[in-house]
């Protein structure tokens, strides 16, 4: 495939998930409120994932205004558990007022708590979640992981988003700090093939798939 051929594919797979109405609601929400929600490709993966690997407990890094967390409810089976964490107070509330609205916190046990992960991670209970995702931006996406990481139970999938930092991670040339952090995640976690299998996706602005074995 040619580079035109590659962005005219991307754009098609881009452009193609349709939305259910809660999903546009929270887009329209998190937009109002500069939350950068996830893309639609990125959503509608996130739903296939929750729903295929069957996830009972899951955890959320990055409520923002919950389009990511309607996207996970939406896959997760019934009774499944998510915890989601937002540093920011009014998005917690918007998020946990727009599952009610919707009633998506019928049919699973949502908690959406407000706090800092830095925080929060090391206080929930390790090796007891079988799903975790992550888009709490890039400054602090390494630390994170590893907290994620500890949290998972052998055969749990992490969902990183945006680990290529909107590009900056793939411009050599880029020598901040996020971008060093980032390229040190990526590889560092891909080199313990003892211990997980990675991938390294391009939906959205991408997603690091880390399965812990
Ligand atoms: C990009 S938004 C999340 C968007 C959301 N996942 C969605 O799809 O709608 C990032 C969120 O991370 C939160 N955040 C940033 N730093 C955080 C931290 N240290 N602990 C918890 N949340 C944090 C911000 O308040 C913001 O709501």
């Amino acid at each position: 495939m040619n580079t035109n051929q590659q962005i005219r594919s991307w754009r098609y797979a881009e452009e193609f998930p349709y939305e259910v109405p809660t999903l546009t609601q929270a887009r329209q929400q998190a937009e109002r409120q500069s939350a950068a929600p996830v893309a639609p490709s990125v959503a509608s993966l996130l739903t296939v994932l929750a729903a295929s690997t069957g996830a009972e407990h899951a955890v959320e890094i990055g409520t923002g205004c919950g389009v990511s967390t309607v996207a996970l409810l939406l896959g997760l089976r019934e009774g499944a558990a998510l915890t989601s964490l937002d540093i920011d107070a009014a998005h917690s509330q918007l998020t946990r007022e727009l599952l009610a609205e919707a009633g998506l916190d019928k049919n699973h046990r949502v908690r959406i708590i407000t706090g800092d992960a830095t925080d929060v991670l090391p206080r929930l209970s390790a090796a007891s979640y079988d799903f975790a995702f992550i888009d709490a931006g890039a400054d602090q996406a390494e630390q994170f992981t590893y907290d994620a990481l500890a949290l998972l139970s052998p055969g749990g999938l992490l969902v990183v988003h945006d680990p290529l930092a909107g590009g900056a991670v793939a411009d050599p040339v880029a020598r901040d700090a996020r971008s060093v952090s980032l390229r040190r995640l990526l590889t560092d976690v891909a080199a313990c093939v003892d211990d997980v299998h990675v991938s390294l996706v391009f939906a959205g602005s991408g997603l690091y798939l880390i399965y812990k074995k």
